[in-house]
């Protein structure tokens, strides 16, 4: 299997983001992808590529332009104010607020195209999120080109950027965006499956009311994990897209055996839709260790979901998306797709 991967990911760093109700070192960092390149290296998965250089016009189909043209501009306007250290909101407009009014100051647009402190600014961010971009689109014409996978190896992540807005340590929707291509590509229909320990809830808002790419995703229950606000089972989509959205929400605690059950469910319904192409977004963040995480997957698992997959018999594109136990993470991640290969 090719990996496509980008080095330009190393300047989103030493950024810092809200949780727990403090501003901290960001769990999302460069150490995630350079361990999982040398898993990928160690393992002799397949050549490593650098990506192609693409416009945003993809980027534009699934995100308003307001928002994309929005990203190069946080860091310049960040600086401008006098401010150094991470580019973060403070305010949002939630319920009873204006969202349909844009405002002028860098702090109020920071909230007006964010949903919550985990997708903060520094110096490379927005170089991180363009190559970020470039590998997904690189590792997708991979796949359209007759690969039966690749591995976009993509930092920042993307699945809970939806179509005006960032979070959850991601600003473009890099699956969002492959699913996108291969349907200006050709491609009659895409699933995405996303089996982050997280709700992608960006991905599930871009496609909500399209009957073109279908959406399912096992994930924390959102009654109790973040992202808290979407990600029920009754979410089975709107309209044309009525029926093609798919929610497990999973409890504290899952473990392979239940986990495995969804999984299972989701790949009928997923050959039942008969795709052309499969999007998954790959987050390891269900693996016991993860520290922010709090299901109970083993290294051992890994493998099985690639296996399970490959059982499709579709061209697959992986994402990488979530997983923060940087000594498992490369193991982990690389050990679905060493199981697709059946290896
Ligand atoms: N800062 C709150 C938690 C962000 C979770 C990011 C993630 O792994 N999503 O899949
Ligand atoms: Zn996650």
């Amino acid at each position: 299997m090719k990996t496509v991967f980008s080095p330009l990911h190393a300047g989103h760093a030493g950024n810092f983001e809200l949780i727990s109700g403090a501003i901290v070192p960001a769990f999302e960092k460069p150490s995630r992808a350079e361990f999982i390149k040398a898993r990928v290296e160690s393992e002799k998965l397949g050549p490593i590529l650098p990506p192609e250089t693409h416009d945003l016009a993809t980027a534009k189909q699934v995100h308003t332009s307001d928002y994309i043209d929005f990203l190069p501009t946080v860091w310049p306007l960040w600086e401008e104010s006098g401010r150094t250290g991470s580019a973060l909101p403070f305010t949002w407009p939630t319920r009873g607020l204006r969202g349909d009014v844009r405002p002028q100051t860098i702090d109020a647009l920071l909230g007006f195209y964010s949903f919550d402190g985990g997708a903060s600014f520094v110096k490379g961010t927005w170089e991180a999120i363009k190559s970020s971009y470039d590998v997904a689109l690189t590792a997708a014409a991979l796949v359209k080109g007759g690969e039966t996978s690749a591995f976009a190896l993509c930092r920042p992540p993307g699945h809970h950027a939806g179509a005006a807005f960032m979070g959850g340590y991601c600003y473009i929707n890099n699956a969002a965006v492959a699913a996108q291509w291969f349907r200006d590509h050709g491609a009659r229909c895409v699933s995405i499956l996303d089996v982050d320990y997280h709700h992608g809830n960006g991905t599930q808002e871009i496609f909500y009311s399209r009957g073109d790419v279908q959406v399912l995703n096992l994930h924390g229950d959102p009654m109790t994990e973040y992202p808290f606000f979407l990600g029920h089972a009754d979410e089975r989509g709107a309209g044309a897209g009525e029926g093609f959205n798919v929610n497990y929400p999973l409890p504290f605690g899952t473990a392979w055996d239940a986990w495995n059950a969804s999984l299972d469910d989701a790949c009928a319904k997923l050959a039942a839709y008969a795709p052309d192409v499969v999007v998954v977004s790959l987050g390891v963040d269900t693996f016991e260790k993860d520290p922010i995480s709090k299901f109970k997957l083993k290294s051992a698992d890994y493998p099985k979901i690639g296996r399970r997959i490959a059982k499709l018999g579709l061209p697959t594109l992986f994402v990488m998306e979530g997983g923060y136990a940087v000594e498992e993470i490369g193991i982990n991640a690389v050990g679905v797709l060493t199981g697709f290969e059946d290896r």
